[in-house]
């Protein structure tokens, strides 16, 4: 039995949103899963209740959908599937391959330590990182990012906090969290007013569907930065009697993909005549993702759509399944 816990970074901003699309991902599996996979055992999974809403958060009624159960098969391909529980013998019955998720708000160092996974919600990336600071969170959350290297998604505000560099940080400066080897620029497409809705074609999702998503005080990725090393990589011996040295050995963390872009909506902020596509540019980067780190310009959270929730819950099984097998030496 694999217990699987993602939390969702509960200091500030729209963490309960995440939590409900969390869960509503969970039960459009359900709802897909036709044939149950050959690990058949399972265990309830009730989910807790969402406390401390932000403002602008409505907590969930409880659904069939809080209860729900993922098996992931540790095959070479990783397949994932999931269904509820038919009998309590089943409900009792346990396997190695069965992956069984607890999702969680996380607020201090020792509810960190039990995720295998973490979402940053939007909110305010000043504060956040302050409350970070204070709650002694900041060092631990870098611990995760980078050392542990779990899967992580930041969404705006989050997403800046994932980023090696920010421009137009508070002028006392901001901590980030960084993993992600992007630069950002806060507030790129404007105040909350300017705020604004935009139907996104995110490949990796694998749907013609268009994601329907919510910019507000939204970041840009405006520059992919060359990688910083992993914590893992170690500088090579010196040379003898000052020698030359070899650069620093090639760190092996992977590249920056870019996962989804905002066609038009820089130029058209300034002219309004003029799309980006009229001039034949590719679009404001507002998707990436590098390795474990994955972060979005936007609020997948605030629109209903679990998609992208879906997806990233499989890549974290996905992670999960290799983690397993490497540690049973398959
Ligand atoms: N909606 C958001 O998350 C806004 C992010 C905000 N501009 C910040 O810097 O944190």
């Amino acid at each position: 039995m694999t217990n699987l816990t993602v939390g969702v970074l509960a200091l500030q901003g729209a963490f309960v949103e995440h939590l409900k699309l969390l869960r509503q991902a969970a039960d459009d599996w359900l709802r897909q899963q036709h044939e149950p996979s050959t690990a058949t055992a399972t265990t309830t999974a009730p989910g807790s209740s969402p406390q401390g809403a932000s403002p602008s958060s409505h907590a969930s009624p409880h659904t069939d959908a809080d209860r729900w159960n993922a098996d992931a098969d540790a095959d070479a391909d990783a397949h994932i599937s999931i269904r509820k529980p038919n009998t309590d013998e089943e409900r009792t019955t346990t396997t190695t391959d069965l992956t069984h998720f607890t999702f969680l708000e996380v607020r201090t160092p020792p509810e960190l330590v039990r995720c295998d996974a973490l979402i940053l919600p939007g909110g305010e990336s000043t504060s956040i990182s302050l409350i970070a600071v204070r709650t002694g969170l900041l060092v631990p959350l870098r611990e995760f990012v980078k050392v542990a290297q779990k899967p992580v998604w930041g969404t705006c505000a989050g997403l800046i906090l994932l980023a090696e560099s920010a421009n137009e940080t508070k002028a006392t400066g901001q901590e980030l969290i960084g993993g992600l080897d992007v630069r950002v620029q806060r507030n790129y497409f404007g105040r909350q007013v300017e705020s604004f809705e935009a139907e996104l074609h995110l490949p990796f999702l694998q749907d013609a569907h268009p994601f329907h998503s919510v910019f507000i005080r939204a970041p840009v990725v405006e520059k992919v930065l060359s990688p910083t090393t992993t914590p893992g990589s170690v500088p090579p011996p010196s040379g003898e009697d000052g020698a030359k040295q070899a650069p620093p050995r090639q760190s092996t963390k992977p590249p920056v993909e870019i996962l989804g872009r905002l066609p038009g909506r820089a130029k058209s902020i300034r002219d309004k005549t003029t799309t980006a596509e009229d001039l034949g540019e590719d679009g404001d980067i507002i998707a990436v993702r590098q390795g474990n780190v994955f972060g979005t310009a936007f609020h997948p959270e605030l629109t209903g759509d679990g998609r992208i929730h879906r997806w990233w819950l499989g890549e974290v099984m996905k992670a999960k399944v290799e983690q397993v097998s490497a540690s049973r030496g398959v």
